[in-house]
């Protein structure tokens, strides 16, 4: 590991004292911990890992390393995430029904979370300003089974004209100086200056200028960092609190395992203290920064009446025809649908022969970098219908009769997108598993067994 530059051990020997900076320095030279999150929508399977260690306060997740080929993952059964970054989705808390955003969302650790928070009720818009990365996201949204997500790449600044005053809670999960990663991305630390910091301050109000007015009156936005700097952190909830009329809210901090807020590392607003720190000192995994803050009520409009009336709200007809929905129907009628996607003839939308039912609706001249609306039901060819990817990984939430389960040595070779030979007498398409984790469509004609595998997550 490099070493940690002189002005960070200065700065935080100040701060903290020189017996806790001590503390802070040695165990950034310690490895760092790796746990993962079991999927709540997903049928549930016995899994090969010990689960003997949970994460204190999160439910069903535990420490513990995955490995991208295990089936767990492919089925999107469980997501591998540092553990102290599982709490802004945590205290987020999303309800059914709501509608959140999550406005830095690449990887999908925490828009994971909040899509099995929400139980398919409600809607979850995902951004990713990297375009590289929002593919990423999808991937890994598609991979948990989530039904109800709007899927952008865009600019904060570019949302904010079209989702005005709409969602009720907001996640901004921002990019920081990453001092709390030092230990697992030791890059981080080459990265590092206090004027790096200072950078990352400026450009976490501009992104938080426009979620705050994407945010109902009343509704909450969760801000967090990984990084211990004061600066973008006790620093920015107190511009937030002063410039837009936020209330600080308190968070379930158990002080055995997380620290909270320092008032006196920024304006000395007592409030600071409902704000969460973690230290890799505190043995939960690496730093983080939690802070929840409610919007006041009677905040003005301040939108105009043209940014008001948002593109995404009118209806566009149902472009199926008879025949379409024929076609369809022959292949789901075999699965057990999901109550999202029960009403899927009255839902449905296509385009471009992609059949699909939107989390929202969005018109034509809807200008937004859009990846993913909703799901996948698959795509229309000629006089036949092609279920997708998507389609598996949510109809794995039910318990499916309709499956092939997989020997290990034909489970490689379905990730590898070869065609396996089945004992089965079924023909058309059927579910794949391995270990009775459903990885994907296959469909069978004469004891083989066709790979419908996505070609761009094969191995
Ligand atoms: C801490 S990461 C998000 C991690 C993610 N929430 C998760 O749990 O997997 C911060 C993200 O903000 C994105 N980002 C960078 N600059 C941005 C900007 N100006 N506006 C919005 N997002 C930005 C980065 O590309 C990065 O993916």
């Amino acid at each position: 590991m490099p070493k940690l530059p002189e002005d960070f051990i200065k700065k935080y020997t100040k701060l903290l004292g020189k017996q806790k900076a001590d503390q802070l320095f040695n165990a950034i030279s310690e490895n760092s911990k790796n746990a993962y999150r079991i999927n709540s929508l997903k049928e549930k399977q016995t899994l090969s890992y010990a689960q003997s260690e949970k994460i204190p306060l999160i439910p069903d997740a535990y420490y513990g390393k995955i490995s991208g080929k295990d089936p767990e993952w492919v089925s999107g059964t469980v997501y591998s995430q540092e553990p102290a970054a599982m709490f802004p989705a945590f205290f987020l808390d999303a309800q059914p029904g709501e509608k959140i955003l999550d406005l830095c969302a690449a990887p999908g650790g925490k828009s994971t979370e909040i899509g099995a928070q929400l139980k398919g009720q409600g809607f979850l818009l995902a951004n990713e300003i990297s375009l590289s990365r929002a593919k990423i996201l999808r991937e890994n949204l598609e991979r948990w089974g989530v039904t109800n997500a709007l899927i952008t790449s865009e600019k904060p600044e570019k949302l904010s004209k079209y989702f005005s005053q709409y969602f009720d809670k907001i996640l901004v999960d921002a990019p920081c100086s990453g001092e709390g990663m030092f230990r697992k991305d030791p890059q981080a630390i080459e990265y590092w200056s206090q004027d790096y910091v200072i950078f990352c301050q400026q450009r976490q109000k501009e992104i938080l200028s426009a979620a705050v007015q994407m945010l109902k009156p009343g509704g909450e936005l969760i801000y967090s960092t990984c990084t211990f700097a004061p600066e973008e952190n006790e620093q920015i909830v107190s511009w937030l609190t002063k410039t837009f009329g936020f209330t600080i809210m308190p968070l379930k901090i158990n002080e055995q395992y997380i620290d909270h807020g320092h008032p006196e590392w920024s304006d000395n607003n007592i409030d600071l203290v409902k704000t969460a720190r973690f230290w890799p000192t505190a043995n939960i995994g690496e730093g983080q920064y939690v802070a929840k803050l409610r919007l006041d009520e009677k905040i003005k409009d301040q939108t105009t009446s043209t940014s008001k009336r948002s593109k995404h709200r009118k209806k566009p007809r149902n472009a199926l025809t008879k025949s379409d929905i024929h076609l369809i129907a022959n292949v789901l009628d075999n699965f057990k649908l999901l109550p999202e996607i029960e009403n899927w003839q009255v839902n449905c939308q296509v385009h471009n022969n992609h059949v699909f039912i939107p989390a929202i609706n969005t018109n034509s001249d809807t200008h937004l970098k859009i990846l993913a609306n909703g799901v996948e039901l698959g795509i229309l060819k000629k006089n036949r219908f092609e279920p997708g990817h998507q389609l598996a990984m949510v109809l794995a939430g039910r318990k499916q009769n309709r499956v092939v389960d997989l020997s290990s040595n034909n489970y490689l070779k379905y990730l590898h997108g070869e065609t396996i030979k089945t004992d089965s007498d079924i023909n058309g398409f059927i579910l794949v598993s391995f270990k009775n984790f459903i990885l994907g469509f296959g469909k069978i004609s004469n004891h083989i067994i066709k790979n419908y595998y996505p070609k761009g997550l094969r191995i």
